[in-house]
């Protein structure tokens, strides 16, 4: 067991794009004692900005199908104008951050996603061939957790954004509730690692147009039937799996809940935690 604790917390692109809601979370992240590191998305944004300049955003199952078009653009988003203004944020609030892609110090290094046959049980895309284009996928080997630690040893915060790299050049967009899982996964090697989902919601909800229907604990196993049963939907179906392929693979704990509710994730009230 490591006696060394981090969390690793994600940020969603809801709560990014409200600079209240933002500002709030910033400064509960900086408050939070220990090592950190803080994953952003920005899909929303990125969206936005894409239809500003006539670039039509495509999504398959809760991913981004990411041309070439597309990867400029989200480049720019995450890498920069989220990323960079995030890290200035922190910087004022005292947080000694430091704003990263995969790129930067071959931190993630992902490998192009292959044209894939999609198969969602039931979907209208069943059995059709899906190009994601530049997306990357991780893997075990993906994430330098010796880079990582050597950040976070000069006192550093880890800021990351969706963008990796294949390591020939390219630059590549992956999801960001998947860069956090497989960053918990890797850095629970050498620390004892809690990850946290933050969104705009209190947690999984029972009914997702009941704020307070709140899911206090999901055990892996019950997954299946939420999905079959519509309690999870979208963008939540990715963000549980990822969530408990954390759990599985060494990270401490998971938990997924409401940005503004950061401070109570030491109290037990804070969103819904994932078990084994
Ligand atoms: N049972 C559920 N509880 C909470 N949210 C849910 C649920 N089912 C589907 N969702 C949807 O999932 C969304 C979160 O996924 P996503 O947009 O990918 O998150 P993020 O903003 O972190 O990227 C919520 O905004 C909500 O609309
Ligand atoms: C491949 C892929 O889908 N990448 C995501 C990365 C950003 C992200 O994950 O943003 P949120 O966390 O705000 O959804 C995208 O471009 O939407």
């Amino acid at each position: 067991m490591n006696n060394k604790q981090l969390t690793i917390i994600k940020i969603g692109g809801n709560v990014i794009d409200n600079s209240a809601n933002l500002h709030q979370f910033l400064l509960d992240f900086t408050a939070l004692p220990g090592d950190k590191i803080l994953v952003h998305g920005g899909g929303k944004i990125a969206t936005e900005l894409g239809e500003s300049l006539g670039v039509e955003a495509k999504m398959v199952d809760g991913r981004r199908i990411t041309d070439i078009e597309t990867l400029r653009i989200v480049t720019m988003v995450y890498a920069g104008l989220i990323n960079k203004n995030m890290v200035a944020q922190l910087q004022a609030k005292g947080s000694n951050a430091i704003g990263l892609t995969g790129a930067d110090g071959n931190i993630i290094k992902a490998k192009k996603r292959p044209i894939i046959k999609f198969s969602p049980s039931g979907g209208d895309l069943e059995g059709t061939e899906i190009d994601y284009g530049f997306v990357g996928d991780l893997d075990e080997n993906s994430v330098s957790a010796e880079t990582l630690d050597r950040l976070l040893q000069a006192g550093l915060v880890p800021v990351l954004c969706a963008i990796t790299h294949d390591g020939e050049t390219q630059l590549l967009n992956t999801n960001a509730d998947t860069i956090a899982s497989s960053v918990a996964v890797a850095m629970s090697a050498l620390y004892e690692t809690r990850l946290v989902y933050c969104f705009e919601k209190k947690g999984v909800l029972k009914d997702v147009n009941d704020d307070d229907s709140v899911v206090r604990e999901i055990k892996a196993n019950e997954f299946e039937g939420l999905k079959e049963d519509g309690t999870v939907q979208g963008g939540m179906i990715p963000k549980l799996h990822n969530a408990f392929e954390a759990i599985k693979k060494g990270v401490s704990a998971v938990y997924i809940g409401k940005a503004d509710e950061l401070m109570e994730l030491g109290s037990g009230a804070f969103g819904t935690k994932m078990l084994k």
